[in-house]
């Protein structure tokens, strides 16, 4: 079998990066992926404003909407803080394949669990599946036409709380209109845009924070 693109960045990682040190694998994806071959992290440019909104928020509790390699599992790792957890949900089994070893790599699999399949099926399951009770902090990720489904789905199933920060990427580019449409008219978030670029790119992008005010 062929190795994939997602095999190849992890392979460059594991012969190039600092295991244990999960800055320098997020350095080096983005070095390897701005370099060679591009791939859908949400990059250094994007993931600063990440970095910002998650310092802002001090989740105990993360839940991310597309895992693809983990970079942006790692880079939200690195930030969080004692005793807290970040759990992923990616729905492609070869792209967990792929996170499931760099998670490890990086030395954060202790707060990082990667959960296998549909964001429809396993957020209702997570109460009392995975015991959480609401979530802090989402990064949404994913395939842009689930952005508002799922996030109706959280509102639904009472996972979040007053104050609670979806983060989503790509909003601009390849775009999630409805999504932008729902947060900043359905009365129930405060809508703060972030312009910035597609990742790796001088394309237009940007990410949307959206802050629960509570049912
Ligand atoms: O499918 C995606 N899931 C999650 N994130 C993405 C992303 O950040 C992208 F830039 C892009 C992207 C794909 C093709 C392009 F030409 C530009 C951006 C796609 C995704
Ligand atoms: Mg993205």
């Amino acid at each position: 079998m062929a190795q994939s693109k997602e095999q190849r960045i992890l392979e460059f990682v594991q012969e190039n990066a600092v295991k244990g040190d999960p800055q320098s694998v997020v350095e080096h994806i983005d070095k390897y992926c701005s370099q060679k071959e591009w791939a859908m992290n949400v990059g250094d440019e994007k993931g600063l404003i990440l970095d910002k909104v998650f310092k802002e928020t001090n989740p105990t509790t993360v839940l991310e909407l597309g895992t693809y390699c983990g970079y942006s599992a790692i880079r939200m790792a690195r930030l969080l803080k004692k005793g807290s957890r970040l759990l992923t949900v990616e729905m492609q089994p070869e792209h967990a394949a792929v996170a499931k070893p760099m998670i490890e790599f990086a030395g954060v699999q202790d707060k990082v669990q990667i959960l296998e399949g549909a964001t429809e099926t396993i957020i209702p399951s997570l109460k009392t599946k995975y015991e959480v009770d609401q979530v802090d902090f989402v990064f949404i990720d994913h395939f842009k036409n689930f952005y508002t489904s799922d996030t109706k789905l959280l509102e639904k199933c009472g996972l979040l709380k007053k104050g609670s920060v979806l983060l989503a990427d790509n909003v601009v580019y390849p775009g999630a209109p409805d999504f932008l449409e729902y947060v900043r008219t359905s009365g129930h978030y405060d809508c703060t845009n972030y312009p910035s670029h597609v990742e790796y790119s001088d394309k237009l992008d940007a990410m949307e924070k959206a802050v629960f005010k509570g049912n």
